[in-house]
C-alpha cells in the first residue's frame, strides 16, 4: 500500500489503511491496523471504538469491564470526556481495572491510577465502587496477590466474564500502550515475567523503566480478552512498531508481539509517526 497525506486522502487514510496482520506462525487472521494522520484523528476514532464496545457489552452483559494501561494512552482517550461521549456512554455500567500499575502511593506522580483519575475518571460519572485500583500500602508481591483476589471475586460474580477455553478472566476490552522498547503493560523484553502462565496478576521489582516495582496482568489474561487495542504514537516507537508488525526476526520476541488474543479481536491504533517505518506503508507530503 502506498499512501500520501494529501488533503483529499486524509479521510480515506484512516479508514482504509487496514491490513490483515499475521501475528503468529500459523495462518490465523491476526487483527486490524488503523493508521491516522495525527493523534487528534486517532483520539476521535479511539473514542468511537471504546464507546461502541461499551454499548455492545452493556447490551449483551449489562456491564463493561475495561482494563487500562497508563502512559500516553490516557490523554489519547481524552475525547471520551467530551460531547457526545460524556453523555452517551453508559458510565455507570463501567468496571475499571488497571492492566499494570506502579507500586507507589495513589497520589504519586508515577501512579497510573492518579494519571487516569486526573485525566479521565474525575471528568465522567463512573461509580467509585466500580473503580478497582491496587492496594498501595503493601509490597508489590502482596499488591499483585490482592489484586488477583479481587479479580477472582468479580469473575465469580461475572462482573468480569470468564474465558471458555481457560480459567482466565475475559475482559470486554484491554487497552495497551507500547514503549519504545516494545514493552506492553509492565511486561518488559527478556523478562521472566513473560513466561508466567499460572498467575493472572504478577509483580516485578526490577523494571528497566522507573519506578522499579510494578504489578502487571500476565500474557494469558491479556490474550483472553474479547478485545485488545494497542495504541501507539510518536516516532520514538516507529522501530518497535516495525519490528512487531513487519515480523522482523529478533532473538526473543518483543512483548508487544506476544499480544495475540486467542479468540478476541486485536486492533492496533497508530499515528503516522509511529507507522513511519512500516514496510507496506509509504508516506509522502
Ligand atoms: O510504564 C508504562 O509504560 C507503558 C507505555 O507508556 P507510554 O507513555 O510510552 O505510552 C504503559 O502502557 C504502561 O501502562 C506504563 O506503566
Amino acid at each position: 500500500v502506498s499512501l500520501s497525506l494529501s488533503p483529499t486522502f486524509r479521510a480515506v487514510f484512516h479508514s482504509t489503511v487496514s491490513r490483515s496482520m499475521a501475528l503468529s506462525g500459523d495462518k490465523r487472521d491476526g487483527g486490524e491496523l488503523r493508521v491516522f494522520v495525527d493523534t487528534d484523528e486517532l483520539s476521535t476514532d479511539l473514542a468511537d471504538y471504546i464507546a461502541e464496545l461499551s454499548e455492545a457489552s452493556v447490551k449483551e452483559r449489562g456491564v463493561f469491564a475495561i482494563a487500562l494501561s497508563g502512559g500516553s494512552l490516557i490523554s489519547l482517550m481524552g475525547k471520551l470526556c467530551e460531547a457526545p461521549y460524556n453523555k452517551t456512554v453508559d458510565w455507570a455500567k463501567w468496571y475499571i481495572f488497571w492492566v499494570d500499575e506502579r507500586v507507589v502511593a495513589k497520589n504519586h506522580v508515577d501512579s497510573n491510577y492518579k494519571l487516569t483519575k486526573d485525566g479521565l475518571l474525575s471528568k465522567v460519572p463512573v461509580v467509585p465502587s466500580h473503580v478497582h485500583s491496587i492496594n498501595d500500602t503493601v509490597s508489590a508481591e502482596k499488591a499483585a496477590a490482592d489484586y488477583e483476589f479481587v479479580l477472582r471475586q468479580l469473575v465469580r460474580t461475572r462482573v468480569v466474564s470468564v474465558s471458555d477455553i481457560s480459567d482466565c478472566p475475559k475482559f470486554d476490552l484491554i487497552l495497551l500502550g507500547m514503549g519504545p522498547d516494545g514493552h506492553v503493560a509492565s511486561l518488559f523484553p527478556n523478562h521472566s515475567v513473560l513466561d508466567e502462565k499460572k498467575e493472572w496478576v504478577t509483580f516485578i521489582t526490577d523494571s528497566p523503566k522507573s519506578p522499579p516495582e510494578r504489578i502487571t496482568f500476565t500474557l494469558p489474561v491479556i490474550n483472553s480478552a474479547s478485545n485488545v487495542a494497542v495504541v501507539v504514537t510518536g516516532s520514538s516507537k516507529a522501530d518497535a512498531v516495525h519490528t512487531v508488525l513487519d515480523m522482523v526476526e529478533t532473538e526473543s520476541p518483543l512483548p508487544a508481539k506476544l499480544v495475540q488474543p486467542t479468540k478476541g479481536k486485536l486492533v492496533w491504533f497508530l499515528d503516522s509517526a509511529a507507522a513511519s517505518k512500516l514496510e507496506s506503508i509509504k508516506f509522502s507530503e
